[in-house]
């Protein structure tokens, strides 16, 4: 099995060409390929299918030739995966399998269709504007922190960090505990705290995340661009530009009228092989 690695901000991915979608991806396969002793490692996978290919790309295949079939390092799906879906370009750009252009051009996943564009050393793309939701809570080692909901295509929960409390002191090596009736699938949860105003945009932030379905990540491009909704929000802004410094880097998100950009570094790191029956 060929495979790259590659990450976006420290989001790191095991990208795996299945351009027939002929590879037998299961759930334990991925975990085991994600495993950082035992695999390869990252915090997810990126199937690189045609959407034809596929069938939960099919109906796109009329609009875009690539599906972005994402799943968690655990071996659960997502709809969504922003920093995943700058790296599968990075690797579709790399591999000739798509030309650079000025022009932005779409990537089908399980949330829709996604645009990216090659921004010099930075790949951007466009996704769905946030919808931001209720009010929720993340309980965090007994400390309830008051959240907002937000739907990037896949689910997340924005909490700002009280006053006095540093987001490095924060120990995500466990879940947050949500309220299931809300998320019924679970959900990513994103702390921030004000960042560094170090110039050029209208917000700035910092921020950690557990995400479902791989704990705690460098980085989360969606869960960046629902940051960034909820900072422009109470801020009074409808629209607007947000820096959120991850662990693995910046993220700069911009949020339109109609959409969302998310824009950073993507990087491929290695190519190889592995024998699937090593893994598992
Ligand atoms: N890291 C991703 C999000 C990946 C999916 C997420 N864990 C979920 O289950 O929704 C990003 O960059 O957006």
């Amino acid at each position: 099995m060929e495979f790259t690695k590659g990450h976006g901000t420290g989001n790191d991915f095991v990208i795996l060409p299945d351009p027939d979608g002929t590879l037998e991806l299961t759930p334990d396969l991925v975990a085991a390929v994600c495993d950082r002793r035992q695999g390869i490692g990252g915090d997810g996978v990126l199937r690189v299918v045609r959407a034809a290919r596929h069938p939960e790309g099919a109906a796109l295949a009329g609009a875009a030739e690539w599906f972005m079939d994402y799943w968690n390092s655990d071996g659960s799906v997502a709809e969504m995966c922003g920093n995943g879906a700058r790296v599968f370009v990075r690797y579709l750009l790399e591999a000739g399998l798509a030309v650079p252009s000025g022009a932005a051009f779409p990537v089908a996943t399980r949330a829709g269709l996604v645009r990216a564009r090659v921004e010099g050393e930075e790949l951007a793309v466009e996704m769905r504007r946030p919808r931001l939701a209720g009010a929720s809570i993340a309980v965090l080692d007994g400390l309830a922190l008051p959240g907002t909901a937000v739907d990037v295509g896949n689910p997340h929960l924005v909490c700002p960090v009280p006053a006095g409390l540093e987001l490095a002191a924060l120990d995500l090596n466990r879940a947050p505990e949500i309220d299931p009736v809300i998320f019924p699938t679970g959900v990513n949860v994103e702390f921030i705290t004000p960042g560094d105003p170090t110039g050029g945009t209208d917000g700035y932030v910092r921020m950690r995340v557990y995400e479902r379905g791989s704990a705690e990540t460098r980085s989360c491009g969606t869960g960046a661009c629902a940051v960034a909704a909820v900072v422009l929000r109470d801020a009074g802004r409808d629209t607007g530009v947000v820096a959120v410094d991850v662990p693995g880097g910046r993220l700069v998100v911009t949020q339109t009228a109609q959409a969302c950009w998310l824009a950073g570094p993507a990087v491929l790191v290695a190519t190889g092989e592995v024998a699937a029956e090593a893994l598992v």
